[in-house]
């Protein structure tokens, strides 16, 4: 396997006495889609939260492309190319689609375009945010205001702002939640086609969409990963079936 493009060793955050991730180690290559299921309240988001830095870990250490990433900032992570799709809320409803894709591209270009005048500069940034758009086939709606898209298209829209910051590695919590089955086709077929460009590490409760797309499967379960390893593998293992495939068939 090539060098790791994320590396986790014994990450643990707890809140008072509950330790909510409890040494976890986990490598993710280049070009993998690792998903991470477990039930609910296993630690699954507070595990991405410490790793887009949006929490503080209590001990172990996150390496990105070959960095210690551990004490940098959300934004930080964000440079480097570590992004999680924004939260709904993140999105400026009363802006366009592309302005709001637009944003993400200025906050990373930074003042890099400040030698172009101030059209060609906006030419610039919308024209990579319409590229960004175009992936995730929003670019249809550029010039609708964000607040008036389907709950499934906001889904698109935060991961084009995503891709707008540069991101290498996307870090994707739940993206198939509340959506209704054409909208979470478009959604896996999207996150089909990002794997031939971006690492992506999946939350999901979906086992049919995690099934199609993971190329590694990991299992948390009160905070711990009771197994790690090939989708069909981690399918079969009767551990992972006990703690968590048997209760989601049985619901
Ligand atoms: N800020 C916090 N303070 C105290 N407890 C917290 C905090 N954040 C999360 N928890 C607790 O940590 C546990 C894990 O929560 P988390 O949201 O990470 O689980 P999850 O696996 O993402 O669950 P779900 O699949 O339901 O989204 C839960 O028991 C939750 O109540």
């Amino acid at each position: 396997m090539s060098a790791p493009l994320l590396e986790l060793r014994n990450l643990r955050k707890s809140f008072g006495a509950l330790a909510v991730t409890d040494d976890v180690s986990l490598d993710v290559a280049p070009g993998e889609l690792h998903a991470i299921i477990g039930p609910n309240g296993a630690g699954k988001t507070t595990l991405i939260h410490q790793l887009s830095g949006s929490l503080r870990s209590n001990s172990g250490t996150v390496r990105f492309a070959g960095e210690d990433i551990t004490r940098l900032s959300m934004v930080e992570r964000v440079r480097r190319g570590l992004a999680r799709s924004f939260q709904i809320t993140s999105i400026l409803d009363g802006f366009s689609v592309l302005e709001n894709t637009a944003m993400a591209v200025q906050a990373r270009t930074g003042s890099s375009f400040r030698f172009f005048a101030p059209a060609a500069r906006e030419r610039r940034l919308n024209d990579e945010a319409m590229a960004a758009l175009a992936r995730v086939r929003l670019d249809d709606r550029a010039d609708r205001r964000a607040g008036s898209l389907s709950h499934g298209e906001k889904r698109q829209l935060e991961i084009a702002i995503a891709l707008a910051t540069g991101a290498r590695l996307l870090l994707l919590d739940e993206p198939l939640a509340g959506t209704g089955h054409e909208e979470s086709a478009i959604l896996v077929d999207l996150m089909r086609e990002l794997k031939a460009t971006h690492t992506l590490v999946l939350i999901e409760h979906d086992m049919e969409a995690v099934f199609a797309l993971a190329d590694r499967v990991s299992v948390l379960v009160y905070g711990r990963l009771i197994a790690t390893g090939a989708a069909e593998e981690v399918r079969a293992d009767a551990e992972v079936r006990n703690a968590y495939l048997g209760e989601e068939e049985a619901t």
